[in-house]
């Protein structure tokens, strides 16, 4: 399912946690929400949620206006930072649970819960109870669950967070193995920039509350529209260079894939600037230490 956002607006009294957001997810893509803390990627979340109503501006789902629909209404699933199993039940009966709710048959509710626990590479565990799984085991069950009913986004709240180094390793390529499978268009927060640059199809990246910029990876790594982006996501810009163009002086950036950054507004970004200088600029880069950063996130993906 195809999800536009159009002009997506969060207030809380003063602050305004998302502001004016203009985005098309494509259906069947990967998509990150990412950002520093406080960015608005959870604020986001919810409202596709439908934990929140936008203070302003339209959220759609396909064509259907969702605004004022109810969460469950919505034809999500969801998995939260902490799982949210229920610990008294077994794993079976966690991921039937969303079917026993919609009063499914049961045997067609086993059947498609153990379906769903096949797809996760769970289902030689399904008798044992929440407590007595590990963190990646735990949060199979959770996608399990969150997948049950066949939904056609889903939604995953920072859901790497809680697992040790080599887990959460793991656990990103299983996401993107079991998305690519069920082929469903996914949002996934995160803060963390090597993880939405290795699972996403598109990142969205934020600061506060306002769009920075949303591209695939390599694209945003390799072009970012700004300083914020090129830092963040670790293609910083190397040079400073007093430069002249179309016969005005302004303080440029230079990042390590060749890209300029202006810091002044004395020259609009889409003036063209004369070839021959990127070309000896890009040279000059190639020669650069940090061009060997860049091979070794190309050689990781
Ligand atoms: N219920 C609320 N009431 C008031 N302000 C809120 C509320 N929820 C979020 N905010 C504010 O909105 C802004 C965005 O918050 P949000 O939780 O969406 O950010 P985030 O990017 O998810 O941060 P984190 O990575 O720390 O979870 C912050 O300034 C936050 O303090």
């Amino acid at each position: 399912m195809k999800v536009v956002l159009k002009d997506l607006t969060m207030k809380f009294d003063d602050v305004t946690a998302v502001d004016r957001l203009n985005v098309t997810i494509e259906e069947g893509t990967l998509v990150s929400l990412l950002g520093p803390s406080g960015c608005g990627k959870s604020t986001t979340l919810f409202m596709l949620a439908g934990l929140y109503q936008p203070t302003s501006g339209e959220l759609y789902f396909g064509d259907r206006l969702v605004n004022k629909v109810e969460p469950e209404k919505r034809g999500i699933g969801m998995v939260f930072q902490n799982y949210a199993l229920y610990p008294h039940m077994s794993v079976l009966k966690n991921i039937m649970f969303p079917l026993k709710m919609e009063k499914v048959p049961k045997q067609e509710a086993i059947d498609r819960a153990t379906e769903m626990a096949k797809l996760v590479h769970i289902d030689h565990l399904l008798d044992r109870k929440p407590g007595q799984l590990s963190g990646g085991q735990q949060q199979r069950v959770a996608i399990a669950r969150a997948l049950v009913k066949k939904p056609q986004l889903l939604l995953l709240d920072e859901p790497l967070s809680n697992l040790d180094a080599r887990l959460r390793l793991e656990m990103r390529e299983e996401i993107k193995r079991i998305q690519q499978a069920v082929g469903i268009t996914t949002i996934f927060v995160t803060h963390d920039q090597e993880e939405a640059l290795s699972i996403s199809d598109q990142i969205l990246l934020m600061k506060d509350g306002k769009y920075q910029q949303f591209s695939p990876p390599q694209e945003i790594y390799d072009h970012p529209r700004n300083e914020f982006v090129a830092q963040f996501l670790g293609n910083p810009p190397i040079n400073t260079l007093l430069a002249t163009f179309v016969g005005q002086t302004d303080t440029v950036k230079i990042t390590e894939t060749g890209d300029i950054l202006h810091l002044s507004k004395a020259v609009k970004p889409e003036v063209n600037i004369d070839e021959s200088f990127v070309v000896g600029i890009r040279q000059k880069i190639c020669l650069s230490k940090q061009i060997q950063k860049k091979k070794e996130f190309k050689e990781r993906q």
